[in-house]
């Protein structure tokens, strides 16, 4: 019997293709996440990680396979799973406090006011923003938005957060600030995430494990990469860590060099990776100059 708090089971997506036949995007998806685990996947454009991740949130159906978290299977959206978009999704009339506010009581109805107040600042100075409370959406910027999303989605506490590149709209500066922002509440909470991202040096700040997806169409997660960096982890010197350069390389080269060609164990779950103990075949001289070239790409 199964122990894992959510698992992936023969997941497919099949579309028409517009010419009387059927596009299969991706194919076959396993995996288990345990619980308080930060987990990141990345694969190139289109080979379908937002409708995996709309079909953890249960907003989107799969042609195949199920979904089950804690024993029972996902058949729709749920207060359990919170989901975080690219375009922060505030309401505009209230303010920061208050959008958070909103989340919270939904979640806790039997709360008293003054109990839904305090734990909703609580998030909102996780991510820096209590001097911004009484501000609504429209006087904030777009990463203060994105901030309000991130505490608003953490403050209520689902056993597993969805995030769908929630930096992707962000300038690389703001970025970097709200990624600090997330490594904290993270560490505070150590609630379960799976997050999309096509930042490789993201995925090493944040996650345990990153799963790499082959390109469409019938795309696979063909590796589940292994992040051996101790927590709490920082942006100023996680790269001074030797490990982080090996699985930094490890990532790049698997975007640039394999995810035509790689396939997941014969049964179907991710190979399991750890770059900062395998042996590994290094690149020749002319890979690496190209596999910087693409984490530029990837980063951007
Ligand atoms: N309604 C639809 N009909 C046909 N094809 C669709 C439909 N919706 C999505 N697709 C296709 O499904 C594929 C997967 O889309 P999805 O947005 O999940 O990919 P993704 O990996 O998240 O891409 P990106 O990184 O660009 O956001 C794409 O090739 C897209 O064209």
């Amino acid at each position: 019997m199964s122990k894992s708090f959510l698992e992936v089971d023969g997941l497919s997506k099949v579309y028409p293709d517009g010419q009387g036949g059927e596009l299969t995007v991706f194919e076959d998806i396993r995996f288990a996440l345990q619980k308080g685990e930060f987990v990141c996947i990345i694969g190139h454009s289109g080979c379908g990680k937002s409708t995996i991740l709309n079909v953890l949130a249960g907003l989107d159906e799969a042609s195949t396979g199920n979904v089950v978290m804690n024993g029972k299977e996902v058949k729709g959206p749920g207060l359990e799973r919170g989901v975080v978009f690219q375009n922060y999704s505030l309401l505009p009339w209230k303010t920061a406090l208050n959008n958070i506010i909103f989340g919270v009581k939904a979640r806790w109805p039997s709360w008293s006011k003054e109990k839904v107040r305090e734990h909703s600042e609580r998030y909102l100075k996780m991510v820096g923003l209590d001097h911004a409370m009484d501000r609504k959406p429209s006087q904030l910027s777009g990463g203060m938005r994105q901030r309000v999303s991130i505490a608003r989605a953490f403050a209520t506490q689902p056993e597993l957060l969805l995030l769908d590149e929630p930096f992707g709209a962000l300038d690389a500066l703001t970025r970097g600030v709200i990624q600090d922002e997330l490594v904290k509440i993270w560490e505070e909470t150590r609630q379960t995430v799976f997050m999309i991202t096509h930042d490789v040096d993201e995925a090493i700040l944040l996650s345990d494990r990153i799963f790499l997806m082959s390109n469409g169409p019938n795309a696979r997660i063909a590796e589940s990469v292994k992040v051996n960096l101790p927590h709490p982890r920082s942006r100023a010197t996680i790269f001074q860590n030797p490990a982080h350069q090996k699985i930094r390389h490890y990532l790049v080269d698997f975007l640039v060099n394999r995810s035509g060609s790689a396939l997941p164990e014969k049964d179907g779950s991710p190979r399991v990776v750890d770059p900062s103990t395998d042996e590994l075949t290094p690149d020749p001289a002319p890979a690496e100059t190209k596999t910087e070239t693409t984490a530029r790409a990837v980063n951007a």
